[in-house]
């Protein structure tokens, strides 16, 4: 896919010394500089730091992992004013203007208005010759366009990135293995009738017709018994990638998915279905998977494509291929992940033609929903419209708070898979929420929320890393440490090998470093969470916020304009924010306490969860920390449990059962290793009824839990 060299981030840096708009000419000096001056202006996360040790690899120029603040935030309005200026007519359509491609000679136009500009961030794809850019790009072929009294423009008039030797022969060799594993994978169709079964019983797709496979061209990948879905796209409908899926039962009937594909995730675009819908379909249902797509298709006769990540992600550069249709039908899956998603990504689509299929026992995925034979018709027709009213009676939140009754689980959120501990008191990470997070000077803050967010990360949930304090490289090299669970300074033979896998992470970063202002710190994440879909931000830590603040006034009051900014930023976008805050006063033979962070009660109300990294107290051994929770708006669970510091991954655990003994808190049991405390209203009742637990009570709860 063409990507200008603008597009990739040097726009800012490029307009300083170089005409915005450039030209072939412009190449070979700008190539000389290129490295330089990323190096400086925009270190990229993890990678070059490694490779500078070594000395023996390319510098990495894909920094496609690190997030900035839009240049100028563009609204759509001026990008309306500035097309009216040119005299460039335009659609206003659903998430893009269409305009006529300035790529194609107009004679040769298959489609009058093929250029989609994004209405949010500016950002333009020609559909016809694949060209993208930024807004200021297009600007620039306009302007010269006009200058040169010409109809139209080379689609090369935009330089391509140039490639490195290795990134060249990457691409290569993708492209090859996707002729492989296509030309070797048999069609359905030739399949004998009772090995087509037999794939189909696997896969639990029995009711799939072959016809309907055909007419997608899914194939069977025998060596390693997998589906192929194909990537036709570009204007020639030409083969751009695969993905793979194999299943495998587990217990009983439960099978699991296995996917791959190629080119690797992050670069998979493929909305599987496309080539099959007609240039005048005005209606379509959008799925998570390519099986749910072919179970839509099969079941309604209309229109159906798949995400290429599911409900994770919807890539903006997607969106102008959903632009002709006047009806979306979002039904990602049959979990409230997915229902979540489609809340979220129908804002991106235009709420007013969006409509949800909502989870739940008669509504599952459209893969399971053919299986058991549910009347397709009724659950589209049932789907709840995506814009809502402000005002809502119980009648229209009826269905919700029964989802909510019915998947307790999955409303609690995504669980860690390190911190058991965590689960058993907050439940689960869920969006929308605002975590602060605190603990003394040089505690091990930063190293513990590290390995806190890629636990969820890893299982993943879309991450985004505002690092003030410590730049993305030294962060990097933290993360990858915890990822690998090894010191792998000594074991460098295996740093591709983890590396490789901590690429395919949903992580992105923030290029700040040192005092920023909010406002751009705010902008940034909400270009984020439009492109890449973030789920959760890490700010690390708002002190280097406060700064720029009008000191005058009094420092606390603009901790709380701060902290309150960020809680409306978690609500209004969905997105889970944990704020690492130092502490306010440290006092040497106390431990910390929610008073100790805050400037003021109001601006802890703001907070759903705080949590304290306690260095002291409760410990007699070096490097022993202890995670406390003082607040947990979901259920009210609070509690505290230690943590020991492995040194060579930079991981926390639970300390070995029986191995040390804690010190008691004051007021509390001498062996509460691991105590969730009694919730707030348990507290109230209590003293109502004037019985008091006794240790040993809440001890037996706890052993019991335990078990
Ligand atoms: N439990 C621990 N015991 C001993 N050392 C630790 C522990 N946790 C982290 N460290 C180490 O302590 C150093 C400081 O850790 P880190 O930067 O995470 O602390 P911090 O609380 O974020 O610091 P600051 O207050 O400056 O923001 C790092 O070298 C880290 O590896």
């Amino acid at each position: 896919m063409w990507r200008s060299l603008l597009q990739r981030g040097t726009a800012c840096l490029l307009q300083v010394a170089a005409p915005r708009f450039l030209h072939q000419r412009h190449l070979p000096s700008i190539c000389e500089r290129l490295p330089a001056q990323r190096l400086l202006h925009r270190p990229p996360c993890g990678t070059v730091y490694f490779l500078s040790q070594s000395g023996t690899r390319a510098y990495k120029k894909d920094a496609k992992s690190t997030v900035e603040c839009p240049v100028s935030p563009i609204t759509v309005t001026d990008i309306k004013q500035y097309l009216r200026s040119k005299d460039v007519s335009f659609h206003d359509g659903y998430s893009c203007l269409h305009l006529p491609s300035i790529f194609v000679e107009p004679s040769a136009r298959r489609d009058n208005f093929s250029l989609f500009v994004d209405k949010t961030t500016g950002q333009f794809l020609c559909k016809d010759t694949l060209v993208e850019g930024s807004w200021e790009d297009l600007q620039d072929c306009l302007e010269v366009m006009q200058k040169e009294e010409q109809g139209f423009l080379s689609p090369h008039v935009l330089l391509g990135y140039p490639e490195s030797v290795e990134e060249q022969e990457e691409r290569e060799r993708e492209l090859r293995e996707v002729q492989r594993i296509w030309s070797s994978s048999v069609p359905f169709a030739d399949l004998p009738e009772d090995e087509a079964q037999l794939v189909k019983t696997m896969f639990q797709i029995t009711k799939v017709s072959n016809a309907t496979l055909k007419r997608f061209g899914v194939r069977l990948f025998k060596p390693t018994k997998s589906l192929v879905f194909p990537w036709f796209g570009g204007p020639d409908s030409s083969l751009k990638g695969v993905k793979l899926l194999s299943a495998q039962s587990t217990n009983g009937d439960k099978v699991t998915y296995n996917e791959a594909t190629v080119p690797r995730c992050n670069s998979y675009y493929n909305l599987f279905g496309l080539p099959l819908v007609g240039r005048v379909d005005a209606e379509v249902v959008l799925t998570g998977h390519e099986l749910d797509t072919l179970a839509v298709s099969q079941a309604t006769g209309l229109p159906s494509v798949a995400l290429p990540r599911g409900a994770s992600c919807l890539p903006p550069i997607l969106l102008p291929y959903l632009e002709q249709f006047k009806r979306v039908t979002l039904w990602l899956g049959g979990d409230i992940r997915s229902w979540e998603a489609s809340k979220i990504f129908s804002r991106k689509l235009g709420l007013r033609r969006c409509s949800l299929v909502r989870p739940g026992e008669y509504r599952p995925c459209p893969a399971v929903a053919l299986a058991q034979g549910k009347n397709f018709g009724h659950i589209i027709k049932s789907s709840i419209p995506a814009a809502h009213k402000s005002i809502v009676s119980f009648k229209q939140l009826r269905e919700d708070v029964y989802g909510e009754l019915v998947n307790t689980e999955q409303v609690a959120g995504v669980k860690w898979g390190r911190f058991p501990e965590l689960n058993r008191i907050l439940k689960g990470h869920r969006r929308g929420e605002l975590t602060v997070f605190t603990g003394p000077t040089g505690s091990g803050k930063t190293t513990f929320i590290s390995e806190v967010a890629l636990d969820l990360c890893m299982q993943g949930v879309n991450t985004l890393w505002g690092s003030f304090e410590i730049n993305n490289v030294r962060l990097a090299k933290i993360m990858l440490t915890q990822f690998a669970m090894q010191r792998l300074e000594e074991n460098l033979e295996q740093y591709d090998f983890w590396a490789d896998k901590f690429e395919e992470l949903p992580l992105y970063f923030m290029t700040f470093h040192g005092q920023q202002n909010i406002k751009t710190v705010l902008e940034t994440m909400q270009h984020a969470v439009y492109l890449y879909d973030i789920n959760h931000v890490i700010i690390d830590n708002l002190q280097f916020m406060m700064g720029q603040e009008n000191l005058s006034v009094d420092k606390f009051a603009v901790q709380d304009h701060i902290i309150g900014a960020f809680r409306k930023f978690a609500t209004n976008s969905s997105c889970h924010v944990t704020l690492v805050i130092h502490p306010r006063k440290e006092e040497d033979d106390r431990e910390l306490q929610t008073a100790s962070i805050f400037g003021s009660a109001k601006a802890s109300q703001e907070a759903d969860n705080v949590l304290i990294l306690q260095e002291k107290k409760l410990v007699t051994c070096a490097g022993r920390r202890s995670l406390q929770v003082t607040k947990n708006r979901f259920d009210g669970d609070v509690g505290i449990f230690p943590l020991d510091f492995i040194k060579s991954s930079l991981t926390f655990a639970a300390p070995v059962k029986g191995k040390h003994k804690l010190r008691k808190v004051a007021g509390k049991p001498e062996s509460e290793e691991c105590e969730v405390a009694p919730k707030k209203d348990e507290v109230k009742k209590e003293k109502a009824t004037k019985t008091t637990k006794t240790p040993r009570a809440v001890m037996k709860g706890n052993e019991n839990t335990e078990k």
